[in-house]
Formats: structure tokens, C-alpha cells, sequence
């Protein structure tokens, strides 16, 4: 029995080996951390306590909370996890992308819209209504009814997510529509760009200085209905990143991991992975990696996709993977076993790992090895059904100081922005009052330390991220 007078060396023990407790806070530092500490405490005692709603409810509360306005002026280093068309708030996907010219729109048979640009009429698809100019229709209906009712359609968000989401098969099959509602808008080669150009602002607003993307990389179509080639996007992709990084000079950049459904099936797996290989080669400078995407559960395994992934070894050519793996709640199935695989084909980093818990070796092997989990609270809340995000699984892997960035996954579907939504459930949800500066400062760093920059640009983001960090702790204190 350990002895009652070691208590406070045993406290002391644990808070150790939490995320941060190795971290030194100097004298400004901790005087943040009290000012942190007092304004939590009155957070996590009111009536109204945000983490542990849906965030769709909370998100109003979250917004009035002095807390979150600190942890929105906080440096976050980088977000690691976000997915390519679900970074831009969709308000300017109907504001700004909508009004322009030879917009169409089509209504499907379960009543969710399409979008096409187009220089003539659109050839009618068998799943839609005819397509309409939406200049024209805008003439004829109340603009407000409609674009508020094309943004229902981009967005998961709803008053009522209990009864509008009663469990995962439903919230899943929305989310995929969502992205089908977008995809016409984001593949037409101009606003394939502009996208871009205004996730990486969006992003460097929430003061986010790099990111990792992972992108489908979907052909563009022109108006005449041409294709671009799969290097026009790469292209694209690096044409925007120079003219976004000389004008916000502070934006270190973004590096791209090529992702593909996980629905497909081993021999097409094959040529993705012929052609991510290539990429990597033609691409180094913002190419990441490679992943799979889409509802784990209803997917392959990534063991039925061995083959594939593979050949890059077996070559010997380089192609790091970047694998989601663990947002599954099916234990004991075959996809359950995709965080160990991941390990398996040398995975960088694992996305989710919400089953991490429930797998003790792949726990010890990823410290081990130093794999990252990338933890998305909201995605979890929303795609998950986390109701209270005190009981979300990273709570144990925080307390144990297992490495985690945070990130936020698809925060234009969700109706978040950047990162700050995520940090906060993060910070004042499963981090409960034990998560303090130190935790924070501990996060923020790792969000570099587990990115794919090289050992040189690494140690030059994290320079620059510390100044910002001292800059910040002394504004806040004023
Ligand atoms: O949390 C996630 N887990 C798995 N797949 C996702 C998640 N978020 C987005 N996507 C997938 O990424 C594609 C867009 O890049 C979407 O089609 C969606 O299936």
C-alpha cells in the first residue's frame, strides 16, 4: 500500500508525465497560467458548461468565452489534420463562389443541390433537376431563403443535432453529401485556387503559421469542360502557396498528403499508389505523403491493401504515409486493426487514433517510435457522437503524456475555423483543470515537432513560433 505521506510526491508524479509536464514556464509564463487558471475555473463552473454539449450548441457559448478569445490569440504552431475542400468557412463559398458568372444549380432526388459552372446549358444528370442558371433564379426567389438554404446544404450544422443526427450511419451520409454539394464549386479550376488562397488565410487568421492538408486532389474542370491534369493541381497548389506566403511573409507554408476513399479496391489501390509515388517525386517541396480517407468502418482495411502499400519498399522509393487509423468504435473487427497496420507500413502519424486506448502494444510501439496521434475533438463531438467531450479517449492519453497534436479536420463543415474551436475543447474539455499553459505550450510545439517539415525548416518554424509564443504571453498579460 503506498504510504498516505507520499501523497503529495505521488501528485506530483502524475502531473509530471501529463503533456506539459516536463515544461518549464518562466515568470511571465506563470502569471499567464494563474490569470488561465482562474477565468477555467469559472468556466467549468457554470451552469451552461460548453464541452459538455454538442458543439452545435455550444458553439454560441464557446464564442463569449474569455477563455477561447486567449487561446484565439494564441500562436498554434501548425494544424496537421484538415481536409482539403472543408477549410474555408462555407459562407464564402455561397457569398463569394456562387455569384459568379455561369454558376448553375441542380436539385437531387433526396433534396440536396449541385453546383457546375458551366459557358452553356449543362447536359442534364439522372440524379438531378435540370440545370438552372442561378443568376437567373436569383432573380426569381428570395436570395436570402436560397443561399441560406446552400448553406445547410455545405454544412453539417443544426439547432437540434440530437434528433437531426440520432447515430453515425445518419451523421456520416450527411457529411459525405456535404462534400458532393461542394465539389462542383471547388473543382472549377479559379476557385480551386481561390479556395486555397482563402483557406491559408482563414487558417494564418486563427494565427496558424503552416499546415498539412489532405487533399483528394480531384481533377479541375474548366468552363468548357476541359480537365486538368493532376500536375495542373500540384501546380496550382505551389503557384498559390508563393503568392500567399509573400504576402503573409509569417506563413511558413503547407505540404500536401495525397488521399484517395478507402472504398476502392486493391488493384486500383495499386496505380493510386503508382501515381502518389510519382507525385512524391515530381513534388517534394509540398508533398507530404499519403493517406486513406472516408468512414473507416464501411471501408477496407488497410491490411486488404498491403499489396499497394507495399511497393514504395519494395522499390525503394520514398512515400511517407500519414495514415487515419483508430476512428472506429467497431472493436474487435478487422478495421480495428488499422492503427496497428498503420504502424506496420511505417506510418508518420496517426489520424484519430480515438481507439488508441483500447490497444495497449500499438500504444507502447507508437511512443516508442514516436508516432503523433492527430486528435480532432470537434470531428470526434460531431462524426462520433461525443457528447461530452470529458469523456473523449485523449483525456487518458494526455494524463499519460502521449504525443498529440491537436488539429480540427473539417472545420468549415462543422462551423468552426482554424484550430482555436478544437484547442479549446481540448484545453478546457478533456484537459479538465489539470491542463494549463504548459499543456498548451507542450501542443503547440508538437504540432511542429510531429510535421513533416525537414530537420532545418523544423528548427526555424520552432524559432519563429517561440517569439510569437513570448509576444503573445506578453500581450495577454497587459
Ligand atoms: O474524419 C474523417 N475521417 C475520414 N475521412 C474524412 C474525415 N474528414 C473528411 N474525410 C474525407 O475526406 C474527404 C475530403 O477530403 C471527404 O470526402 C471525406 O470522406
Amino acid at each position: 500500500r503506498p504510504d498516505p505521506h507520499q501523497r503529495e510526491v505521488l501528485i506530483k508524479m502524475e502531473a509530471s508525465r501529463e503533456i506539459g509536464g516536463g515544461v518549464v514556464l518562466n515568470k511571465k509564463e506563470q502569471l499567464l497560467d494563474k490569470k488561465l487558471y482562474q477565468m477555467k475555473q469559472q468556466e467549468i463552473a457554470a451552469p451552461d458548461f460548453p464541452p459538455a454539449m454538442h458543439f452545435f450548441k455550444a458553439k454560441s457559448l464557446i464564442d463569449a468565452s474569455p477563455v477561447f478569445s486567449i487561446l484565439q490569440k494564441m500562436p498554434k504552431g501548425a494544424a496537421l489534420h484538415v481536409h482539403d475542400f472543408s477549410m474555408v468557412g462555407v459562407e464564402w463559398l455561397v457569398k463569394n463562389v456562387t455569384y459568379r458568372e455561369n454558376c448553375y444549380v441542380c436539385f437531387t432526388n433526396n433534396s440536396f443541390v449541385r453546383f457546375v459552372f458551366s459557358s452553356v446549358q449543362p447536359k442534364a444528370a439522372s440524379y438531378c433537376s435540370t440545370w438552372t442558371l442561378l443568376k437567373t433564379m436569383r432573380e426569381k426567389y428570395n436570395t436570402t431563403e436560397l443561399d441560406n438554404s446552400f448553406i445547410r446544404n455545405l454544412t453539417l450544422f443544426t439547432e437540434d443535432p440530437d434528433s437531426d443526427y440520432p447515430n453515425q450511419d445518419v451523421v456520416w451520409e450527411r457529411f459525405e453529401q456535404a462534400f458532393l454539394v461542394a465539389y462542383g464549386l471547388v473543382t472549377h479550376a479559379p476557385v480551386f485556387k481561390d479556395y486555397l488562397y482563402e483557406g491559408f488565410r482563414q487558417f494564418q487568421m486563427d494565427n496558424i503559421m503552416y499546415v498539412e492538408i489532405r487533399a483528394l486532389l480531384p481533377l479541375t474542370y474548366e468552363l468548357d469542360g476541359r480537365k486538368n491534369s493532376r500536375d495542373w493541381s500540384m501546380r496550382a497548389c505551389q503557384e498559390v502557396l508563393q503568392r500567399f506566403t509573400a504576402q503573409y511573409p509569417d506563413f511558413l507554408g503547407a505540404r500536401f498528403i495525397f488521399t484517395v476513399h478507402r472504398g476502392l479496391n486493391s488493384t486500383q489501390a495499386v496505380q493510386v499508389v503508382e501515381e502518389a509515388m510519382l507525385l512524391q517525386r515530381n513534388f517534394p517541396d509540398i508533398m507530404a505523403g499519403f493517406d486513406f480517407v472516408g468512414r473507416e468502418d464501411s471501408g477496407n482495411p488497410l491490411w486488404y491493401f498491403k499489396k499497394a502499400l507495399g511497393l514504395p519498399e519494395e522499390r525503394g522509393v520514398q512515400l511517407p504515409y500519414f495514415f487515419h487509423a483508430g476512428e472506429t468504435d467497431s472493436e474487435g473487427t478487422a478495421v480495428d486493426q488499422n492503427m496497428m497496420d498503420a504502424l506496420l507500413f511505417n506510418t508518420s502519424r496517426i489520424g484519430h487514433g480515438f481507439a488508441m486506448p483500447r490497444h495497449p502494444v500499438v500504444k507502447e510501439l507508437a511512443r516508442k517510435i514516436g508516432v503523433a496521434v492527430e486528435v480532432c475533438p470537434i470531428s470526434n463531438q460531431v462524426l462520433k457522437l461525443v457528447s461530452d467531450m470529458r469523456n473523449h479517449p485523449a483525456a487518458v492519453l494526455m494524463a499519460e503524456g502521449y504525443p498529440m497534436v491537436i488539429s480540427s479536420d473539417d472545420p468549415a463543415l462543422f462551423g468552426a475555423t482554424g484550430l482555436s474551436y478544437d484547442f479549446y475543447q481540448a484545453f478546457v474539455g478533456f484537459g479538465g483543470m489539470k491542463s494549463n499553459l504548459a499543456t498548451l505550450k507542450e501542443l503547440v510545439l508538437n504540432s511542429l515537432r510531429y510535421s513533416s517539415l525537414s530537420p532545418t525548416l523544423k528548427k526555424k518554424a520552432i524559432a519563429a513560433l517561440l517569439v510569437k509564443w513570448d509576444k503573445f504571453v506578453s500581450e495577454t498579460l497587459l
